[in-house]
């Protein structure tokens, strides 16, 4: 058996058509969504990733600002400047690229943005939304992910999932969103024992380890959807946390790396930035 791929470009590319339509009537009613971005030191990837959420804040017609700082930059600045877009209407999302220099705190960071505002979803507002079922903005990998799968026509309600990583970024609210679709969630971690035989149940496995090569053929229930969030670097090249040569062979669905979860975090963003927008107009 071959895998079906799914192509997160396509489906990043079906919802970015249907967001820039809801931008364009935003617009008529006098609502740009607005999009800032801070980005700390020169980490090349960090740099490269924010260029494409500039690239496709500006594809969308957004108004978008991104502040490149230098990494001796202190924590009381980027402070400043998030209070600063927490004031400004023309604001509506706010990222700050992570991880940051060891000197400023994520946590100070994260909690100083705006709930209204907070994009990534990394507030613990926003997260104690989502948790409780409250309105909330999701977590844009695990939420690329969760659409990811419901378009590509897999049934989540009732399914076994197994999550492995438990990251506040991706593991943890990957898993509360699965539930939310009325999976049966199981979260593996590098602590976890015979992880083979937790993953050999899972009709739908999500790989968020960071590491290339945790997952082979022999850990993966013939058939399964298997979801690669992995970014890594092996010689230069783009991989997952998967084998994808040999899972590809078993798995019934899978995600590759580059080019499917990675094209549908930014577009999410997006989505996000976009609803935001909406909410200022009922403000
Ligand atoms: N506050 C914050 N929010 C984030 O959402 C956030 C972050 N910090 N820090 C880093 C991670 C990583 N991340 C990626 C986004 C897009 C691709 C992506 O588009 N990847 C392309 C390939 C890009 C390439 O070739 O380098 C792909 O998979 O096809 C990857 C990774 C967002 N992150």
């Amino acid at each position: 058996m071959t895998a079906t791929i799914i192509s997160g470009k396509e489906v990043a590319s079906q919802i970015r058509s249907e967001l820039k339509q809801e931008v364009d009537q935003l617009i008529q009613q006098g609502v740009q969504p607005g999009l800032a971005v801070i980005l700390v030191g020169d980490d090349p990837a960090s740099h490269s990733y924010v260029k494409g959420k500039e690239k496709a804040s500006i594809e969308l017609n957004f108004y978008s600002e991104v502040h490149r700082l230098s990494a001796d930059v202190s924590e009381q600045e980027v402070l400043s400047l998030i209070d600063r877009f927490n004031r400004d209407p023309k604001i509506h999302g706010i990222l700050v690229q992570l991880p940051l220099p060891a000197h400023i705190s994520e946590k100070a960071v994260i909690q100083a943005i705006d709930p209204q505002k907070d994009v990534d979803g990394f507030h613990p507002v926003n997260v104690g939304n989502l948790y409780t079922g409250l309105p909330a903005f999701l977590p844009c990998t695990p939420h690329g992910v969760i659409q990811m799968l419901k378009r590509s026509g897999v049934q989540i309600a009732g399914k076994n999932a197994v999550v492995i990583g438990r990251s506040n970024i991706v593991g943890k609210p990957m898993a509360q969103l699965l539930l939310a679709e009325n999976a049966t969630v199981t979260i593996c971690h590098s602590r976890t024992k015979d992880l083979t035989s937790f993953t050999k149940q899972a009709d739908i496995l999500v790989a968020a380890v960071g590491r290339a090569g945790t997952v082979t053929a022999d850990m993966v229930k013939p058939g399964a959807a298997v979801v690669d969030v992995g970014v890594n670097r092996v010689d230069g090249k783009l991989v997952g946390d998967c084998l994808f040569d040999e899972v590809s062979q078993v798995a019934g669905l899978i995600t590759p790396v580059p080019g499917g979860v990675g094209p549908m975090t930014i577009t999410m963003l997006m989505y996000n930035t976009v609803e935001s927008a909406k909410r200022s107009l009922v403000r």
